[in-house]
C-alpha cells in the first residue's frame, strides 16, 4: 500500500514542511553570541539581540549511526565591513565529514585543514561541497540577501570551536568596491 511521505523539504528555498514541525530544532545565533567571531566586533549600529544566522533541522546530537539534516540561513550584513558568517568549527570527532549544498544566495565556504592550509570556495544555488575529515568550516554571506545552505552530517560528529575561537581562520572577508576582498590574517590582524 502506498503511504505519503511524512517529511517534505523545499529544495528551492530551504523551508521544511510543517507536517513534522515538532521534531525540528531551531537554533538562532545573536550578535551578542558572536563577539569573538569578527575581527572588530565593536559596532554600535548592530543590536546585540539581532539574529545573525539560524540553523533549522532534524538534529539528533551525539547518537552514533544517525544523520543530522539541517539548513543554515545567514542573514546579510557586515560588522565593521566584515561580512556576516558562522562561527566555524572542526568536528569533535575529527574523522567525521559533512556535505553542504547551496540553496539560495551567494557566499563563500572557508575550509582550513589541520596543517593550516586554507581554501575559499564559492557557494551558490546547487553548488555541492564535501567537507573532508580534519577540516574546519565556516560559511560567509557575501550578498545582500540571506545565504541559505543545506547540510548533512553524522549526529555524533560534535562541534569543536576551541581552536577557531582562539586563532580564527587564515582569511577574513570584507566588503570592497568589487564586491568582496579576501584578507590574509596574521595573529588575528589583517595583512593586506
Ligand atoms: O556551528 P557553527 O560554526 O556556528 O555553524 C553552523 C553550521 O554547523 C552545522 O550545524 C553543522 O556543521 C551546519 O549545519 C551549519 O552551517
Amino acid at each position: 500500500m502506498e503511504i505519503k511521505s511524512n517529511l517534505y523539504f523545499n529544495f528551492e528555498n530551504g523551508e521544511f514542511s510543517d507536517t513534522d514541525k515538532q521534531n525540528l530544532i531551531i537554533s538562532k545565533k545573536k550578535f551578542k553570541d558572536l563577539k569573538s567571531v569578527f575581527l572588530k566586533p565593536e559596532d554600535e549600529s548592530i543590536d546585540d539581540e539581532k539574529i545573525m544566522y539560524e540553523v533549522t533541522g532534524y538534529i539528533n546530537e551525539g547518537k552514533a549511526g544517525e544523520l543530522n539534516f539541517g539548513v543554515t540561513k545567514i542573514f546579510p550584513g557586515e560588522v565593521n565591513g566584515e561580512f556576516n558568517m558562522t562561527k566555524g568549527h572542526y568536528h569533535e570527532k575529527m574523522s567525521h565529514t559533512e556535505y553542504y549544498w547551496g540553496i539560495k544566495g551567494r557566499g563563500l565556504l572557508i575550509l582550513k585543514n589541520i596543517d593550516g592550509e586554507c581554501s575559499v570556495i564559492t557557494v551558490e544555488k546547487n553548488s555541492l561541497h564535501y567537507i573532508p575529515e580534519n577540516t574546519a568550516h565556516r560559511l560567509v554571506n557575501i550578498s545582500d540577501e540571506p545565504l541559505v545552505v543545506g547540510a548533512c552530517w553524522p549526529s555524533d560528529a560534535g562541534h569543536n570551536y576551541g581552536e577557531i575561537q582562539e586563532k580564527g581562520f587564515p582569511v577574513r572577508i570584507f566588503r570592497s568596491n568589487d564586491g568582496y576582498s579576501i584578507s590574509k590574517i596574521t595573529d588575528n590582524q589583517t595583512d593586506n
